[in-house]
């Protein structure tokens, strides 16, 4: 579904990716991993067009994404959650989630689809509240309620367990878990009256079913080989090993993940 080829990406001078490779086919869960500074970030940017590649190629489902807008990789169908969340804390659960239907206005208008609210009711009992006296588990619940507005088909979160208590991780971790497995079938919702919301719906449902692609990146190993089912470590700006979840072993993670 996402595949990263040769790419590069310089801060000014500063060469950052240096020909990263990254494949992220359908209905995985792959998991970035990498010691602080080595370009995770960077890298997830660049997939979305917050930073500029400087060479190579990165295509959504065959199509080459490298030069177009942030704004039309949302309408593709990619959703992003950034590190440390950026949710605005005056804003109220409502408008917050709204600012992500901004991602394409065109396509999805200014309805919330209701499955964000099926997968967290605790959004939907707080719609006037500030974004800004949430919990940090309610503000990444609403961060990846935010990203899923755009009925994505490919999830990007970076770090969505950084500054969560234990507890709230793990139901992190079974709402990512849930996105990624799908439902099966799950009722249709009832009909809204405007087309363009129809459509909206109907994706979302389908996108329910099957399960949502998802790329993170994640500094927590436990948490990590919980959720994903497949991993790519980088080091220095370079992808230095990548497998099956359970090919993760003591010696990778003595080798470029330990401290
Ligand atoms: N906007 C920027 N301008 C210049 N250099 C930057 C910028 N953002 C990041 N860098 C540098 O690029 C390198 C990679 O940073 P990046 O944040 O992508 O790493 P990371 O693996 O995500 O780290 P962390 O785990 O700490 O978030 C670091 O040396 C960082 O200092």
């Amino acid at each position: 579904m996402l595949k990263v080829e040769s790419l590069d990406q310089h801060y000014g001078e500063s060469h950052t990716l240096w020909e990263m490779n990254l494949d992220v086919p359908a209905g995985a869960c792959l998991c970035l991993l990498g010691r602080n500074g080595v370009g995770k970030t960077t890298l997830l940017k660049t997939v979305m067009g917050l930073v500029k590649s400087s060479g190579g190629v990165i295509r959504f489902d065959g199509t080459d994404i490298t030069q177009i807008k942030a704004e039309k990789r949302a309408e593709l169908g990619i959703g992003y959650v950034p590190q440390g969340r950026e949710i605005f804390p005056l804003l109220t659960v409502e408008e917050n989630l709204k600012t992500g239907l901004r991602a394409a206005p065109k396509i999805f208008g200014n309805k919330i689809p209701e499955s964000v609210f099926e997968i967290f009711p605790v959004l939907k009992a707080m719609l006037k509240r500030r974004g800004g006296d949430l919990s940090g588990g309610q503000q990444q619940q609403l961060a990846i309620g935010r990203a899923l507005v755009i009925n994505p088909r490919l999830l990007i979160l970076d770090e969505p367990t950084e500054g969560i208590q234990p507890n709230i991780v793990s139901e992190i971790g079974d709402v990512i878990k849930r996105l990624n497995r799908g439902l099966g079938k799950v009722p249709a919702a009832p009909a809204a009256g405007e087309p363009r919301f129809e459509i909206h719906e109907a994706v979302s449902r389908i996108n329910r079913e099957l399960g949502v692609t998802v790329l993170l990146v994640e500094q927590k190993l436990p948490f990590a080989r919980k959720i994903a089912d497949s991993f790519c470590i980088m080091d220095r700006g370079r992808g230095v090993a990548a497998g099956a979840i359970n090919q993760l072993n003591d010696d990778l993670v003595k080798r470029y993940l330990t401290v």
